[in-house]
């Protein structure tokens, strides 16, 4: 059986590709959806023709990556595309948020998309993908969302350097690294601390992030960076000082 894991499905990007992995891969014998809202799942198989496996799992629960384990154990797939979507963010100064906040980002956006790497590989073989959510947020320190932050500059070093440890499998993976994008995540991030106007005018359409994440991946490219805007902050991330980035982040962008 062929099949992709997407998590986060129920919402945004992950809902988003999954509607596009289903004409991108036209081999797919099922999609395993995860995400909490079991109904959001239900809903989405309505719409789609490809059989959904849907694994309600809430992924900062013990054990739960356990029951995928098992579950791939029993069915061994070929998993030919693992997009690692689940994940959110909380805006504020660290002091500020709760605990219980900066817990489940590093759990959630790091712990579990390490964990959920770890039990798909053994699945996979030459020509799958991996395609990990990180952030522009990745590519420096921000204030104001440093958990976030530093959360998905885990998710972008670590997955640069698994796709080198993998190539000669014939594994690729693909980091994605989009600016603001219209979806759910800014109901969460932005409840107790609204995030800074300027990020309105750079709001990317969740399609056009997917459709150029998957086709990035197709061409086995190492990161995937939606948008002229986007690309630049990659390029300044890379030749400004940070301490001088950090500073104007946490003065005017904050
Ligand atoms: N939107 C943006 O501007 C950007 C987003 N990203 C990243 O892209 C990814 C997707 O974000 P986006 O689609 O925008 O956000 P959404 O809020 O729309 O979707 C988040 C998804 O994660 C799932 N999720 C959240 N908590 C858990 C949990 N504990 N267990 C299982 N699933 C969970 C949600 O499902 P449910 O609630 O049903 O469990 C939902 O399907 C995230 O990693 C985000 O950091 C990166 C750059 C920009
Ligand atoms: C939420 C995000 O990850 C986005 N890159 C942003 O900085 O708004």
């Amino acid at each position: 059986m062929q099949i992709a894991i997407v998590t986060g499905a129920s919402s945004g990007i992950g809902k988003e590709f999954v509607f596009q992995l289903t004409k991108a891969y036209r081999n797919l014998d099922e999609i395993w959806v995860i995400a909490r809202r079991e109904e959001r799942l239900v809903e989405l198989q309505k719409k789609l023709p490809l059989k959904l496996r849907i694994l309600t799992y809430d992924l900062t629960e013990e054990g739960s990556i356990t029951a995928l384990k098992e579950l791939l154990a029993e069915e061994k797939p070929q998993i030919k595309v693992l997009v690692n979507s689940s994940g959110f963010g909380k805006r504020g100064y660290f002091e500020e948020n709760s605990y219980e906040d900066i817990k489940g980002m590093i759990d959630l956006n790091c712990r579990s998309l390490t964990e959920i790497t770890y039990v798909c590989i053994p699945y996979m073989s030459k020509g799958s993908r991996i395609i990990q959510l990180a952030s522009s947020a990745a590519f420096m320190p921000q204030p104001n969302f440093a958990v976030y932050s530093a959360s998905k500059s885990f998710v972008f070093s670590f997955s640069r350097a698994l796709r080198r440890e993998l190539s000669g499998k014939g594994i690729y993976v693909t980091t994605v690294c989009p600016g603001p994008v219209r979806t759910e995540f800014f109901g969460i991030a932005d409840s107790e601390c609204p995030r800074p106007m300027f990020k309105d005018a750079f709001m990317a359409d969740p399609v056009k992030v997917v459709s150029k994440a998957i086709r990035d991946s197709h061409k086995k490219k190492e990161y995937s960076i939606y948008g002229g805007v986007m690309k630049a902050f990659y390029v300044l991330s890379k030749a400004a000082p940070h301490r001088v980035l950090i500073f104007f982040a946490d003065k005017f962008f904050s």
